[in-house]
C-alpha cells in the first residue's frame, strides 16, 4: 500500500474525492446515512429498490441513485457494471439493504430462505468481490484504509424464533465481514454494525412496542442517528477491522 504521511494524519471520515456507495438508501437508516454524508461534503452513490420522492430529493442533492432489486441477478450485475464504468475508486461500501421477512408471512419457505440469502449474503458478496479493486485504488490514492461496513443484526448471534431465515442470513453477512477483513487488509477495513431495535415500523402497536423495548437494559428506541454515529465512528477509525459494533442497549444482559 502506498502511504501518504500527510493523509495519514488527517481525519479518515473527511472528503477524499472518492464516493461512498450505500445499498438500500431510499428510506430510514440508509437515507439518514446518505444525508449525513452529503452534509459532510461527501460524494454518494446509492441503490434503491422502490422509487420514492426521497430518491428524487437525493438526486437533487447530487447523489447518484441506481435502481436495483437484489433478488434479480441481472439488476445486481447492471448496478455493479455501472459503478465500475463510472468510478475509479470508492471511499466505502455500506451494506444496508435488507428484507426483514418472517416465516409467519411466507407460504413458500424454500423461496423465503433463498431470498434472505440472496439479499443479505449473495448480493453483498458479489458487490465486495467486484468492487474491491475500487476500494483498494482509493486507499492507495488517499493513503488511508477504505471501508466496508455490513449492517447485520443482534439476532445474527442469538437467533430469532420469528425470523429464522432472516437471522441465518444476517449470520452469513457477519461471517463475510471476518473473511473480507482478512482478505482486504491493510487497504480496506471491514466491520459490522449489529443493532437490535433502532426504529419501530410504522404500524407497530403499543403492546408490541412495550414488549420490544423491555428486551434491552436501556429500554430505548434510539432512532436512526445511533446507526449514523456508528457508521461515522467506523469511517473515522484507523485501527478497527474484523469487528462488530453492538448497538443493542445491553440486550445481551437483559
Ligand atoms: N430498524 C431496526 O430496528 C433494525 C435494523 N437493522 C438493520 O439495519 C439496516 C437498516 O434498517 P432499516 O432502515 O430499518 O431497514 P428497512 O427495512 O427500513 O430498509 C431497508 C432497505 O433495503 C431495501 N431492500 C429490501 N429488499 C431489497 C432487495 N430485494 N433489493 C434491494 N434493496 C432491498 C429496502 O428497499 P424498499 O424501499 O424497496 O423496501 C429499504 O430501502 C438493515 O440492514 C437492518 O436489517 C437491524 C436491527 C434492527
Ligand atoms: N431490514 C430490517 N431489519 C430489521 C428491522 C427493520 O425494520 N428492517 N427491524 C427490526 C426490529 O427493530 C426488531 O429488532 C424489533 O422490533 C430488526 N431488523
Amino acid at each position: 500500500m502506498t502511504i501518504n504521511s500527510e493523509c495519514l494524519s488527517s481525519n479518515a471520515g473527511s472528503v477524499t474525492g472518492f464516493p461512498h456507495f450505500i445499498t438500500g438508501g431510499g428510506r430510514r437508516l440508509g437515507l439518514a446515512i446518505i444525508k449525513h454524508l452529503v452534509h459532510q461534503g461527501e460524494q454518494v452513490i446509492m441503490s434503491y429498490r422502490t422509487h420514492s420522492k426521497e430518491v428524487d430529493e437525493l438526486r437533487s442533492l447530487g447523489v447518484h441513485c441506481i435502481k436495483a432489486d437484489f433478488t434479480s441477478k441481472k439488476q445486481l450485475e447492471k448496478l455493479i457494471s455501472e459503478i465500475r464504468a463510472e468510478y475509479s475508486g470508492l471511499r466505502s461500501i455500506i451494506h444496508n439493504a435488507s428484507d426483514w421477512a418472517s416465516e409467519a408471512d411466507e407460504l413458500d419457505l424454500y423461496r423465503l430462505m433463498e431470498r434472505m440469502w440472496q439479499v443479505h449474503v449473495a448480493a453483498p458478496y458479489q458487490i465486495n468481490m467486484s468492487l474491491q479493486p475500487l476500494l483498494c485504488h482509493a486507499a492507495d490514492q488517499i493513503g488511508i484504509a477504505t471501508d466496508i461496513i455490513h449492517l447485520t443484526d443482534f439476532v445474527a448471534e442469538k437467533g430469532s424464533d420469528k425470523h429464522i431465515a432472516y437471522a441465518s442470513s444476517k449470520a452469513g453477512l457477519a461471517n463475510l465481514s471476518v473473511s473480507f477483513s482478512r482478505q482486504l487488509a491493510p487497504k480496506v477495513k471491514v466491520n459490522a454494525i449489529a443493532p437490535s431495535l433502532l426504529m419501530f415500523q410504522e404500524g407497530d402497536n403499543k403492546e408490541y412496542q412495550q414488549k420490544a423495548l423491555k428486551k434491552s437494559l436501556l429500554c430505548l428506541e434510539p432512532g436512526e442517528q445511533e446507526g449514523v454515529a456508528a457508521v461515522q465512528y467506523l469511517l473515522n477509525s484507523r485501527y478497527m477491522t474484523g469487528r462488530t459494533l453492538a448497538l443493542d442497549g445491553g440486550r445481551h444482559l437483559a
